[in-house]
């Protein structure tokens, strides 16, 4: 496996485009924007996203979605969710059967509430969608490409296709586990936004380190809830995908869902926060996903819900947070039926 495409060139996008040059690949990153692939051609850097850091000679960029995927070995998706299913239509007709295709977004479809992996499989019906590999866990961008110690995760339906992964981007600063729950890495991923925005919000009312406890905590017990409804592994969320990408998300200035809730609390609208950003705030849109998947698979999210209506229907951050404080008394620990955790054949 030696030519990756990466589409797009945005934060984690090129970060993963180093790891991968790093590891002696050679890869083609997609963006629409001509300058930036100027600019990652002729000074190798992609200023916009990750000012300063030099890129490896055996990163290209290209604007040509063709060029990007016609011979690559393997493709990885780092395309917002909002423009995932046009990206993955656009390239149907360059893909062969047997790449490897890597999705690392973290969200849902608004409107279908489709997962990534679904839009995917719905776009490219050459792949065989248990060969579709999600890639997730605690990862800042900004740490990824000044090789930090990083930890993530894939899963696949087939075993072998997550391994296929697993070997294409592994090296001393990137250690990547496998794990056959690809809806649980899927939930986990992008409903830790809702719960950084949360976060950042609780930070910016002035709140301290036990409401922020309490919101991680608890709203692991949401996303959980939610996620084994959805036929997920309740054990994956104690993992990367889970507990993990919550304590990076939650806790970093990297973060931009915890930046545009800590602008929230302080008082700042919705539109500014997310003009003033310029960068994808994924967990805006994964609030409305997760407040209809509630309803869907019948499954309580109070978090979700005061979030949703903090966004969307002007109510204060104050009150939404004296609102959950002041629940119905409930115990912590839930029964939980009955578990179906995904498991590799053989
Ligand atoms: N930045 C990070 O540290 C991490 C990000 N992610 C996830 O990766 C995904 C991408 O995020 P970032 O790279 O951080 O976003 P970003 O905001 O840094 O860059 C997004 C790029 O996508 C381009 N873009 C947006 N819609 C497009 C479309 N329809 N067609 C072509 N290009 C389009 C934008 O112009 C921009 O260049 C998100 O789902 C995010 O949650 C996951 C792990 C870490
Ligand atoms: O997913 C991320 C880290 O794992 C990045 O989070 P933000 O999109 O909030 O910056």
């Amino acid at each position: 496996m030696n030519k990756v495409a990466v589409l797009v060139a945005g934060s984690w996008g090129t970060a993963l485009a180093s790891v991968l040059a790093d590891n002696g690949r050679e890869v083609l990153l997609w963006s629409r924007n001509e300058e930036q692939v100027k600019e990652i051609n002729e000074e190798h850097r992609n200023r916009r996203f990750l000012n300063d850091v030099e890129l490896s000679p055996l990163i290209t960029a290209t604007s040509s979605l063709q060029q990007a995927v016609e011979d690559a070995d393997a493709i990885l998706m780092v395309v917002p969710s909002s423009g995932m299913r046009e990206v993955a239509s656009r390239i149907k007709p360059f893909v062969k059967k047997d790449t490897l295709l890597i999705h690392a977004t973290k969200g849902f479809e608004t409107g279908t509430l489709n997962s990534m992996s679904e839009v995917i499989s719905d776009e490219l019906p050459q792949i065989n969608p248990k060969r579709i590999v999600v890639l997730s866990g605690p990862s800042h961008a900004e740490e990824v490409i000044l090789k930090c110690p990083t930890t993530v995760v894939v899963a696949a339906g087939e075993l072998e296709a997550a391994e296929a992964a697993q070997d294409l981007l592994i090296n001393s600063y990137f250690r990547v586990y496998t794990n056959p729950d690809v809806n649980g890495l899927e939930v986990g991923g992008a409903l830790k936004n809702i719960i950084a925005l949360g976060a950042g919000l609780t930070d910016g009312l002035g709140f301290g380190d036990n409401a922020k406890a309490a919101l991680l905590t608890r709203g692991l017990a949401e996303i959980a809830r939610l996620g084994t409804a959805m036929g997920a592994n309740p054990l994956t969320f104690a993992g990367l995908a889970g507990i993990g990408d919550l304590v990076a998300t939650c806790t970093s200035k990297h973060s931009r869902n915890w930046r545009a809730g800590f602008k929230l609390g302080q008082g700042a609208a919705l539109d500014d926060v997310l003009k003033d950003m310029g960068m994808v705030v994924e967990g805006v849109k994964t609030t409305k996903a997760a407040y209809e998947l509630s309803r869907r698979y019948e499954v309580t999210m109070p978090i979700t819900d005061e979030l949703y209506q903090v966004l969307f229907e002007g109510k204060s951050p104050k009150l939404a947070a004296q609102d959950l404080m002041g629940r119905v008394r409930t115990h912590e620990i839930e029964e939980v039926a009955s578990i179906s955790s995904p498991k590799w054949q053989g």
